[in-house]
This record gives C-alpha cells, sequence and structure tokens, in this order.
C-alpha cells in the first residue's frame, strides 16, 4: 500500500514529462502521421486526375477552380511546406501547392487528399484527387459541386470590376464591341449623402435580387431587374451607379446608345454581354428626344425586356433620367422598370450630412441662417453644394458663406424668372418645375414613405419617391 503511494506520484510525474516531449518535440505529430498511412494503407483508393490543360492546350476550367478551392483550405497552412507569393494587392500573401505536395481535407465525414504534380509531358501540371473507395458514390459528385461553388464564391469576392463601353462598329476590329477598363468609381453606398432608409431599402432589394435564381425560374421570367435613376444634374445618379456596381461586385457595361448603329445591333451588344453583370444607359430621355437617331424605341423596348437574353442572366439593368415626363409610358411600365428611384436636390438635413463630409462641421452658426434660406425655396444639387464646399475647404466660414451666397444667386435667378412670364421657368432646364424646392420636399417626403414593398402588388414597379401624376398622393 505505501509502495503504490509512492509510485502513483513518479507515474503522474512520468507520464505529464512523456507527453510534454512528445508535443514539444513533434513526435505526437509524426506518430498521428504513421498511423494515418497505415490506416489509408487498410483501404482501396481510386485517385482522378484534373489536367492543366486539355488535348487543344486550352485552360481546363476545373483544374483553375480547384486550385483556388485549395488555396482556401485550412489545411493548406497547416502543412509541412507550401510557396507563398503576393496577391494583387499588394498587402496580399497568397498560399499555393507546391510540385508533390499533398494536402487533404475532409467532406461528409471523408478524408480525401488532393496532390499536385507535374504531368508526364512537361511542365503543366496535374491535379491528383485521392478517395477511398468506399466513399467513392457516396461523395464524389457532392463533393466536387462542393468545390465548384466555393470556387465561385471565392472569385466572385476577389473579382476586379471591369468597366465596358461600346466602340462603334468602323473601330471595333475583331476584338468585339466592348472595350473594358478597370472600374475604380471610388463612389460607395457609404460616401452618397441620401437617406439612410433608402439606401438600406436598395441594398435589400440588390440582395433579395441575386438570390431569387429559382424564383425567376419558376415563373419562366428572365432574371433582371431594373431601376431607373431619374432627378436633376448632378444629384448623385452616376455616383449611386458605381455604389451600386460595387456592393454587388458587378462587372458594368455602359451602353452608349449614339454608337450603337441600329436596333440589331443593340441586340448584339447584350448577347455579348455576360451575366452576373450591371447594364447602364445614361441619359435615356435625352437620347429619346433627339430627332434623328438610329436605334427606335421599339429596338429600346425589347432591350428593356431583355428577350434576347440567350447567353447569361442575373442582370441588373439602370437607366439614369434627368426627367421622366416626356418619356413614353411604355418604357417605364412595370416590368420593364421594376424601381424608380428619385434623385432630388439638397435639402438642410443633406447639406449638413455634406458639411460634416467635407468640412467635418456638425454644427455652426451660420446654420440657422441656411436652415432659413433652404425652408425659403432656394435649392442647389448636392454636386454644386460639393464643389463650392471641397474649393473652400481650409476656411468652414467661407464655404457656408458661399454657399449662402450661392443659393441666394440662385433663388433671385429664380424669381426673376417666375416673374418674367407669370409662371415658373423649367425651361432653363433640366432642374425646373418638377424639381422645384416645393415638390422636391414633397418628393422627399413620399420618397422615405412611400416604399412599402410587401404591400404593392406584384407587377407594380417599386417608387421610392416619385410624384403621382396628378399629385394626389
Ligand atoms: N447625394 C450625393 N452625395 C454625395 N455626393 C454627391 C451626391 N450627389 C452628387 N454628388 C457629387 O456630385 C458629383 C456629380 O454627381 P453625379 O455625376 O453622380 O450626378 P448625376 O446625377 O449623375 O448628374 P448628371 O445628371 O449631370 O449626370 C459627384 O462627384 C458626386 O460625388
Ligand atoms: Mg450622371
Amino acid at each position: 500500500m505505501v509502495n503504490m503511494m509512492i509510485l502513483i506520484p513518479f507515474l503522474l510525474v512520468g507520464l505529464f514529462l512523456i507527453l510534454r516531449f512528445l508535443f514539444k518535440t513533434s513526435l505526437l505529430l509524426i506518430l498521428l502521421k504513421k498511423f494515418q498511412c497505415l490506416e489509408d494503407w487498410l483501404h482501396v483508393h481510386q485517385l482522378y486526375r484534373v489536367p492543366q490543360f486539355n488535348h487543344l492546350f486550352q485552360e481546363n476550367e476545373l483544374y483553375v477552380k480547384v486550385s483556388t478551392y485549395l488555396i482556401s483550405l485550412p489545411s493548406l497552412e497547416d502543412s509541412d511546406f507550401t510557396n507563398l507569393f503576393t496577391g494583387s494587392k499588394s498587402n496580399d500573401i497568397l498560399l499555393h501547392l507546391d510540385t508533390d505536395q499533398t494536402i487533404r481535407d475532409v467532406f461528409l465525414g471523408a478524408i480525401v487528399s488532393w496532390t499536385l504534380e507535374k504531368s508526364e509531358n512537361g511542365g503543366a501540371k496535374v491535379l491528383v484527387l485521392r478517395l477511398r473507395k468506399n466513399d467513392k458514390r457516396r461523395i464524389l459528385r457532392p463533393y466536387l459541386q462542393h468545390i465548384l461553388s466555393v470556387a465561385s464564391d471565392i472569385c466572385q469576392r476577389k473579382k476586379e470590376i471591369k468597366l465596358r463601353m461600346n466602340v462603334d462598329i468602323p473601330s471595333s476590329g475583331k476584338n468585339g464591341r466592348w472595350r473594358s477598363v478597370p472600374f475604380n468609381h471610388p463612389a460607395s453606398f457609404d460616401t452618397l449623402v441620401m437617406d439612410v432608409d433608402l439606401k438600406n431599402k436598395v441594398k435589400a432589394d440588390l440582395e433579395m435580387f441575386l438570390k431569387s435564381k429559382q424564383f425567376y425560374q419558376r415563373l419562366g421570367r428572365v432574371w433582371k431587374r431594373s431601376y431607373l435613376l431619374y432627378g436633376p444634374s448632378g444629384t448623385g445618379k452616376s455616383s449611386f451607379v458605381a455604389a451600386m456596381a460595387r456592393f454587388l461586385n458587378f462587372d458594368v457595361y455602359d451602353i452608349d446608345l449614339s454608337k450603337v448603329s441600329d436596333d440589331s445591333d443593340l441586340k448584339m451588344l447584350l448577347l455579348q454581354s455576360t451575366s452576373k453583370s450591371m447594364i447602364v444607359v445614361e441619359d435615356l430621355d435625352r437620347f429619346l428626344m433627339e430627332k434623328s437617331k438610329n436605334v427606335s424605341l421599339r429596338g429600346i423596348l425589347n432591350f428593356m425586356d431583355g428577350i434576347i437574353s440567350c447567353c447569361g442572366e442575373e442582370r441588373v439593368m439602370v437607366f439614369t433620367m434627368n426627367s421622366k415626363d416626356e418619356v413614353d409610358e411604355a418604357l417605364l411600365r412595370p416590368g420593364r422598370i421594376d424601381v424608380h428611384i428619385q434623385f432630388p436636390l439638397c435639402d438642410f438635413p443633406c447639406f449638413k450630412h455634406l458639411a460634416n463630409n467635407y468640412l467635418g462641421v456638425k454644427e455652426h452658426k451660420l446654420f440657422p441662417q441656411l436652415e432659413e434660406i433652404f425652408q425659403g425655396g432656394a435649392s442647389l444639387s448636392p454636386a454644386e453644394i460639393g464643389e463650392i464646399m471641397i474649393s473652400n475647404r481650409s476656411s468652414p466660414t467661407r464655404a457656408l458663406k458661399s454657399v449662402i451666397s450661392a443659393m441666394q444667386t440662385n433663388a433671385g435667378a429664380k424669381s426673376r424668372r417666375v416673374s418674367g412670364d407669370g409662371a415658373e421657368d423649367i425651361g432653363g432646364g433640366e432642374q425646373g418645375g418638377l424639381f422645384s424646392r416645393e415638390h422636391s420636399v414633397r418628393d422627399f417626403r413620399k420618397l422615405y414613405g412611400l416604399l412599402k414593398m410587401g404591400s404593392r402588388r406584384k407587377d407594380e414597379p417599386l417608387d421610392l419617391g416619385s410624384a403621382d401624376k396628378d399629385g394626389s398622393n
């Protein structure tokens, strides 16, 4: 008994020292590996080769996707050695499999391994999948599907957005009609000054669209969503397009209708665009007002319906206009335009937001005066106010005074126009009538109040702030 009492502490200390030794020296890891090898040896395996190139020396898409998937596996970080590369951004570090390196993966409880090998005929590589024969029927197909979906998620997240612009037929040559450049527009939903609620509703609408493939398929509809952004110049429509593209991570196809030769050319352009893209037509109202144009209204309507969409879905179409008053009703009907978003001139809350962003000023003694002027009906666009603030950003007081004088000048000019012919003049332009201060305040209220997605009829367009034609709403 006494012997046992002495022996037990010795045994415990001994066990502790052995375990500590195993951990410190990685002997435990070596033993585990030996055990895994033994276990592997007891099973029959099947091998699948994924070569880098096909017999025509075209890159094998599956090879690219599997490589992308393997790079994302935590077991790559844990392997004994691996290659490190910088990524497309300077502070990115990427891990890559080395030749003859093997990494393990677990899927639905089955252990599989991948080895990168050199193919027999030279430099090309082959990825070899090894799995137990017992697991083959159960996991092979779902595992490959899983790899494809993870890889496409990763690609989508990492993708650099491209801006594609159509060139006219004589200069298109054999490179097709689209020229692309990296899309680096800095605008995002965070930098845009507009109602937070409205922004969130647009984001939710876009997110819902992305998840609705089955829904559109079941209804037999083309999987697309069309937005109309309308409002005076300088209210942020183009910036909003950029924010949407960044949010969706979609390429932007910016169609210049003046470079389209006829209706069928417009169809061709749509056919040559890819899925997961945004098709943008800016200033559509101005184009439609032009007397001689190559594309007919019917051509534009068909294009908006996406009836010729053969080779890609999941498209967001965006049209911008200064005003939708003169535009043919058929163009705006539900289904052609799903969501209408109005961009009003700057009111006092918008001005305060800009002052905070551009000048870092939250409160100022000139604010009460500015509020009064805003309520009096003078109005400038966010672009105009932003410009004044940028050029006077070294002195916030001077910037605010400049805004006051610009607004007073603007209001004076407007009242002179009104008294000139007895009616409010919208002729100067794009910023008249509908977008007068009075309307814009009312429209703004509707903008934030009207959006009741759930309660609207299925085929009604979503109107984020349009004034009803009879003004009754
Ligand atoms: N709501 C806004 N919030 C922040 N900045 C804005 C906003 N609206 C306009 N701006 C600024 O004004 C400039 C012009 O905006 P933008 O080009 O998006 O206007 P637009 O409505 O497309 O005008 P146009 O009808 O003339 O094409 C941009 O530099 C943008 O940063
Ligand atoms: Mg614009």
